[in-house]
C-alpha cells in the first residue's frame, strides 16, 4: 500500500475543539509567551482511545490528531495546561509503516473520518487493544478471549449506506451548501467523492449535487433555498431513499422539481416539514434483507446499522453465540426496528423487544408481520428508568443488549434477575461496555468471548460484541 511520508497537512483547519479540562488556547503554556505559534518535534509513542497520537512533551502528554505511534512529527501547539498539550500535525518527519494514503479526496477537511491515514488492519488491531485495555482496567478480569473480528470488505472503504447531509444557505454568496461538517466546526465540506460510502450512495450523492445545482438555476428566491435543514440518504443494493428535512413547505413548483428529480433517479422520496409527520412523496419504504431471509422495512429517518455487510454477519454471529433453542424466550433490549428481534424470532419460542421510541416499536411489530412471525411482543420502555425493572424477573433464556453510547448500566446492574443463560451485548462505546461488564460479572456471569466489529472503518468509533454466559 502506498505510504505517505511527508508534507502531511493539517486536516483540522476547520476549527479546534477546546478541551474540557481548563486547557489554555493562548500562548501562556502552550505557545510561546509572545503568543506566536510554537512548533515542536516529538516522537509519538501510542494512540489515544479516540485515535490521536500521544507523545511526551515537557513531562506532559501531547495529543496530536493524524499522528501514529512510532512516528517522529513536527506539530504546532494549539492548547495546553499543566497536564496535557494539544497540537496539530504539521509534518511527518519519520513515518510509521502503518501509515497509508487516505483514499478520500476531502479527508483533510471533512470531520467524518479520522483514521484513514492508518492501515485498515492496524485500525482493527488498535480498536481491539482499546477494548481489551478498558475491560482489564474496568473489571476484575485478568484476561479476555477474542473471536475473529467481523471485518468490513474493500479494506474498509465503500461500506456506509446511510448518511446525513448538512445544509446551510450562505446568504453572502447566495449558495445552498450541502455536505458533511468539518471536524469541530460548522463549516460544510462538499462530499461528492466520499470514499467510505457504498457505490449506490456515490451515485445518489451525484444526483443530490445535481439537484442542488438545478435548484440554484431554477429557484431564484433565497427564501426557498433557506428551507433545507438537512438531507437523509440511504443507499445500498436493496434500495435508495432520500428524505428532505425542511423548515417550511416548499412552494409547489419547487416541490415538483424535486419530485421529478426523484422520479428520474428512481428514488424513494420523503419529506419532513417542521414538526409535521414524515411523509412519503414517491416510491415506497425501503426493505433491507439479511442472509437468513429476514426482511427489515425502514424509512430514511429510522436508526439503521450503517454497515450492511458487517451488520448481517453480526446478526448471524449473535444467533450463533446465543444458540437459541425452539423452547427459548429471548429478550431483545434497545431493539430499534427489530434488527436482532426477527432473526431471534425465527429460532425462539417467543421474543420480547423493548425500545424507547414508540414509532420504532410499531415498526418492529410491522416487521414481524412482514416476516410472518407471530411470536414477537414489543413494548415501549425507557430502559434507563427504574420502572423498566418491574418485568425483568425470570424474563428470558437469552438476552440481547444493544444500547446507545451511554450503555445499559441500570439493566446490567440487575441482569441476573432475568435468569438469562446467555447474554449478547453489542456495544458502540468500550468505556460503557467495561463499566457494564463489571456489573454483569458481579452477578455470576463469565465473559466468554469478545468480537471486534469493524462497523465504522476509517473512523475511531469502536463497536464490540461481548458474550456472557452463566
Ligand atoms: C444502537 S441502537 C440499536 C437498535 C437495534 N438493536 C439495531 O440493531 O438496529 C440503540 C437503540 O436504543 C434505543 N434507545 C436509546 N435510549 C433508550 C432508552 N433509554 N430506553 C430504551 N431504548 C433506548 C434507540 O432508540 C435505538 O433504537
Amino acid at each position: 500500500m502506498a505510504k505517505s511520508t511527508s508534507g502531511f497537512k493539517n486536516k483540522r483547519r476547520g476549527g479546534y475543539r477546546k478541551p474540557a479540562n481548563n486547557i489554555q488556547t493562548s500562548g501562556k503554556q502552550g505557545g510561546s509567551s509572545s503568543g506566536s505559534p510554537q512548533f515542536i518535534e516529538v516522537d509519538v509513542d501510542r494512540l489515544s482511545y479516540d485515535g490521536k497520537g500521544i507523545a511526551r512533551f515537557n513531562g506532559r502528554a501531547c495529543f496530536i490528531p493524524d499522528a501514529l505511534p512510532g512516528e517522529k512529527v513536527k506539530a504546532q501547539i494549539t492548547a495546553a495546561n499543566n497536564k496535557r498539550v494539544e497540537a496539530k500535525l504539521i509534518k511527518v518527519l519519520e513515518a510509521s509503516t502503518e501509515r497509508v494514503t487516505p483514499q478520500c479526496p476531502v479527508y483533510e477537511e471533512c470531520g467524518g473520518c479520522d483514521l484513514q491515514h492508518m492501515s485498515h488492519q492496524s485500525q482493527i488491531a488498535h480498536k481491539q487493544t482499546v477494548v481489551e485495555q478498558l475491560l482489564l482496567r474496568g473489571t476484575d478480569l485478568e484476561q479476555v478471549s477474542w473471536h475473529e473480528p467481523i471485518v468490513s470488505e474493500n479494506q474498509g472503504y465503500g461500506y456506509r449506506r446511510k448518511i446525513r447531509l448538512a445544509c446551510y444557505y450562505d446568504a453572502s454568496c447566495q449558495v445552498l451548501k450541502v455536505g458533511f461538517r468539518a471536524a469541530r466546526s460548522k463549516k460544510i465540506v462538499p462530499v461528492s467523492d466520499c470514499a467510505i460510502v457504498t457505490n449506490e450512495m456515490k451515485a445518489l450523492l451525484k444526483a443530490v449535487y445535481g439537484l442542488v445545482e438545478q435548484l440554484h438555476q431554477d429557484v431564484t428566491k433565497t427564501s426557498v433555498l433557506r428551507q433545507f435543514a438537512h438531507i437523509e440518504c440511504v443507499a445500498d443494493q436493496d434500495s435508495q431513499s432520500v428524505c428532505f428535512r425542511l423548515l417550511e413547505r416548499l412552494p409547489e413548483p419547487v416541490e415538483s422539481i424535486v419530485s421529478q428529480w426523484a422520479e428520474t433517479n428512481e428514488l424513494n422520496l420523503w419529506f419532513r416539514v417542521g414538526n409535521e409527520p414524515l411523509t412519503l412523496k414517491r416510491g415506497m419504504e425501503s426493505v433491507s434483507c439479511l442472509k437468513d431471509g429476514v426482511k427489515l422495512a425502514y424509512s430514511p429517518e429510522d436508526f439503521l446499522q450503517v454497515n450492511a455487510g458487517v451488520n448481517d454477519n453480526l446478526v448471524q454471529r449473535v444467533m450463533e453465540v446465543l444458540n437459541i433453542q425452539a423452547s427459548d424466550r429471548v429478550l431483545d433490549l434497545f431493539s430499534g426496528l427489530g434488527n436482532f428481534t426477527l432473526s431471534s424470532a425465527k429460532r425462539a419460542k417467543r421474543v420480547k423487544a423493548v425500545e424507547a421510541i414508540d414509532v420504532m416499536v410499531e415498526k418492529s411489530l410491522d416487521n414481524a408481520r412482514l416476516n410472518q412471525l407471530e411470536n414477537v411482543d414489543a413494548e415501549v420502555q425507557d430502559l434507563f428508568d427504574e420502572a423498566a425493572l418491574q418485568w425483568l424477573d425470570d424474563s428470558c433464556d437469552c438476552l440481547i443488549l444493544d444500547p446507545p453510547r451511554a450503555g445499559a448500566e441500570l439493566i446490567s446492574q440487575h441482569v441476573g434477575r432475568t435468569k438469562a443463560r446467555r447474554i449478547a451485548y453489542v456495544s458502540c462505546n468500550p468505556q460503557s461496555l467495561a463499566r457494564d461488564s463489571q456489573w454483569i460479572l458481579q452477578q455470576g456471569y463469565q465473559l466468554d468471548s469478545l468480537t471486534l466489529l469493524d462497523m465504522f472503518p476509517q473512523t475511531s468509533h469502536i463497536e464490540t460484541l461481548a458474550v456472557f454466559t452463566k
